[in-house]
């Protein structure tokens, strides 16, 4: 592989070293989307991060030839894990593991918005989400969670008008804003319902304990933080105006996140899909929108530890892009 491209390890935030990005830019694919990585792990697994997704990407850059003009995948700060204990006293205060909502989406936040400052790719980007990674990438575009600090080119109308969050223990100002949404995202076997999700395990006490390890007991959080609960102006259908296209990825061999949940987010992207895009006023293209579902094979986490199916379905969302014209010839 070419080897000008160059990874690096950027911090977006003091406080964790957690609050940080692996990014790759590709100098010669300048018009391209860059791809943004959101990692799983149920919000609290320390062994999977940013650098999960190198197979991935080492697969689309020896097996495809897509516009891609860089990539990048972030950490952000997670929830303690009774399967992997700190003790609170040996451990470093910045590395002991104690994010609550909203701590995670507002490192995405943050982490977006300092990658938009550092490379000023705007819109140009695709976000693609794994597990619980889906769902913080369907959090950044909902209403009642980001909506409202989307800056849209044409002032759309701030109809957002209730927070749906408790006050952050984190010692962090609010991230600078992100400028803008991303024309696409990717979501693979991803959780969008944690109260559903919980109660289709409920005779597994794991399920409730990351969910509850990341938002706290009350159900009725849940559902306000929940993608496919929240439908008009809270939800991904109101906040995420400038999107373009929606990519459900799914496995029948994942073992821990059922396809009724990609089939509930399914359902609430056909009011956003009936919307025509709000579209920067000297582009050519028209508003449509499509939402897609791309069945893949392989366990819950071989999406990224094979890293063939995921890179198959990224390229699936590239090939859609280009269908609606909004995707540029890869260079070489
Ligand atoms: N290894 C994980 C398990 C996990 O990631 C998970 C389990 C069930 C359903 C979804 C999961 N991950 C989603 O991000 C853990 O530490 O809990």
């Amino acid at each position: 592989m070419e080897s000008r491209h160059m990874q690096r390890k950027l911090n977006y935030g003091r406080h964790d070293p957690l609050q940080s990005v692996v990014v790759e830019p590709c100098e010669d694919q300048k018009n391209g989307y860059w791809i943004i990585y959101i990692h799983g792990g149920a919000w609290r697994d320390p062994r999977i991060t940013a650098e999960s997704f190198e197979t991935t990407k080492s697969v689309l850059q020896a097996n495809y030839n897509l516009p891609i003009a860089g990539f990048a995948s972030l950490n952000y700060r997670l929830s303690a894990s009774v399967k992997f204990p700190q003790d609170k006293n040996t451990t470093p205060a910045e590395e002991y593991r104690k994010a609550k909502h909203p701590d995670h989406i507002r490192d995405v936040e943050a982490a977006l918005a300092f990658l938009q400052n550092t490379y000023n790719f705007g819109q140009r980007y695709i976000l693609v989400g794994h597990s619980c990674g889906a769902t913080l990438a369907f959090q950044a575009v909902m209403g009642a969670i980001a909506g409202h600090r989307e800056q849209v080119s044409d002032q759309g109308t701030n109809d957002c008008d209730v927070q749906t969050e408790p006050v952050s223990s984190s010692p962090e100002p609010l991230p600078p804003r992100l400028s803008a949404h991303p024309a696409a995202i990717i979501g693979v076997a991803g959780i969008y319902d944690l109260r559903a999700i919980v109660k289709s395990h409920r005779d597994i006490v794991e399920y409730r304990q990351f969910v509850e390890g990341a938002f706290g007991a009350d159900e009725t959080l849940w559902d306000a933080v929940s993608p496919a609960q929240m439908v008009g102006s809270r939800g991904v259908e109101g906040g995420w105006k400038t999107g373009r296209l929606a990519v459900l990825v799914h496995s029948d061999d994942d073992e821990l996140v059922e396809k009724a949940q990609l089939e509930a987010m399914r359902e609430v992207l056909r009011a956003w899909e009936a919307r025509e895009a709000q579209i920067e006023k000297q582009e050519l293209s028209s508003g449509e929108r499509r939402a897609r579902v791309v069945p893949i094979s392989g366990g819950h986490d071989d999406a990224w530890k094979q890293g063939q199916e995921l890179a198959r379905a990224i390229a699936t969302a590239f090939a859609e892009l280009s269908k609606m014209g909004l995707c540029p010839e890869s260079a070489a």
